[in-house]
């Protein structure tokens, strides 16, 4: 299928593009009163993430309500543990809960790594759904979460500020850590195969809580994972990764075969692209400048692009949008993006 809007997947093989493409993470989801109306039919998240053929609609809701340049799969980084053995609950206005938790050598061992065609089947046919009901619109974008963001929800089993029991592991049972990101790997780099195979045109792995670690446990336990997982993707199909709050990572991440490195809106865009030779770069707007009016928010997103001059850039905010952003100002965000000729 030819993508009649490739300007995405151009960007993220570092090719020059006529404008700076855009999208934003958490773009499907309660932003939209679209979503807000299918998913308040539903019994919860897990019922719309499990239903292939609605994972797919609220994927493309956002490239008809914002006209972004990119989609990104409907799903959720915590399917991979389920997927493990570990089922989790997503709590209304909380977030997630996993009634059982990993503490143990014996809790690892029980451990699967999981097969995605057994385990995550409704993720890859949402894919095959999407790919076909976009026809060509735009790229689509698969992902995961990184090994230690994965660890630190199985461990801690709920957020947390401070996730202090998957850091204890680290310090008190490293081995035991290494065994489980070891699984955590081995499962998602076949299901970001998978992915690819159900039609994802990029992979992003998404590293919530790198920010949380010293840089040297960063490097042992979660960078070394990520590494792995570039390798036996980056021959398939562009790799990007987000690491929020790693901003010591990315000299690493410049030497790892991923194309594109995004950013979170700590970071300064200059500074990374010095470090970061011809990589792509990806933000990141502080996802609060939406609260602005109209006005702020153009000012802010062409303060932000002015940043990344001098190489291959995708625009996208330094997080997930808020669910409480109106809608109208992410769409002012995306136009402002649209509208520039830097
Ligand atoms: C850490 C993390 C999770 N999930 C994800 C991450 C990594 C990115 C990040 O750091 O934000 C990734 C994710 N989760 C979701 C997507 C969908 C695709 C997209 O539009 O970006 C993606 C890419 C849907 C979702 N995942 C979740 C929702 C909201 C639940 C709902 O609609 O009822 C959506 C749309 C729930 C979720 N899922 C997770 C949490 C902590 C929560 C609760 C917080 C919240 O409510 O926003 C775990």
């Amino acid at each position: 299928m030819m993508l009649k809007n490739d300007l995405f997947l151009r960007a993220a093989r570092g090719e020059a593009t006529e404008r700076t493409p855009v999208w934003l993470m958490r773009q499907a989801g309660r932003i939209l009163p679209e979503y807000r109306a299918l998913r308040g039919r539903l019994s919860g998240f897990k019922e719309l993430v499990e239903t292939p053929a609605l994972a797919a609609e609220v994927t493309i809701q956002p490239i008809d309500a914002l006209d972004v340049d990119a989609a990104i799969i409907f799903s959720d980084i915590l399917v991979v543990p389920e997927a493990m053995g570990l089922t989790y609950e997503m709590i209304e206005a909380r977030g997630p809960f996993f009634p059982e938790t990993i503490q143990s050598a014996a809790d690892v061992e029980k451990l699967r790594v999981a097969d995605p065609h057994e385990h995550l089947g409704y993720v890859l046919e949402a894919l095959r759904i999407t790919k076909k009901e976009l026809a060509g619109r735009v790229p689509l974008i698969g992902f995961a979460g990184a090994p230690w963001t994965i660890l630190a929800y199985m461990v801690e089993g709920h957020g947390s500020k401070t996730f202090s029991k998957a850091r204890r592991l680290l310090y008190r049972e490293p081995a035991l850590a290494h065994q489980l990101l070891q699984k955590i790997t081995d499962t998602t780099i076949t299901y970001l195969q998978a992915q690819v195979a159900a039609g994802a045109d990029v992979v992003q792995v998404f590293d919530s809580w790198a920010g949380i670690l010293p840089p040297t446990h960063y490097a042992e336990f979660s960078s070394r994972y990520i590494a792995q997982i570039c390798a036996a993707l980056a021959p398939l199909v562009p790799v990007t990764v987000f690491a929020k709050g790693a901003w010591w990572a990315v000299e690493d991440f410049a030497a790892l075969p991923c194309r594109t490195i995004g950013l979170d809106w700590n970071q300064n865009p200059a500074q990374v692209r010095a470090q970061a030779g011809d990589k792509t770069l990806q933000g990141n707007l502080d996802p609060a400048a939406l609260y602005g009016t109209r006005e702020q928010v153009k000012a802010a997103t062409e303060a932000m692009l002015r940043q990344f001059a001098g190489g291959p850039h995708i625009a996208n905010l330094g997080h997930g949008v808020y669910p409480d952003t109106d809608a109208d100002n992410v769409r002012v965000f995306v136009d402002t993006v649209k509208a520039w000729r830097g």
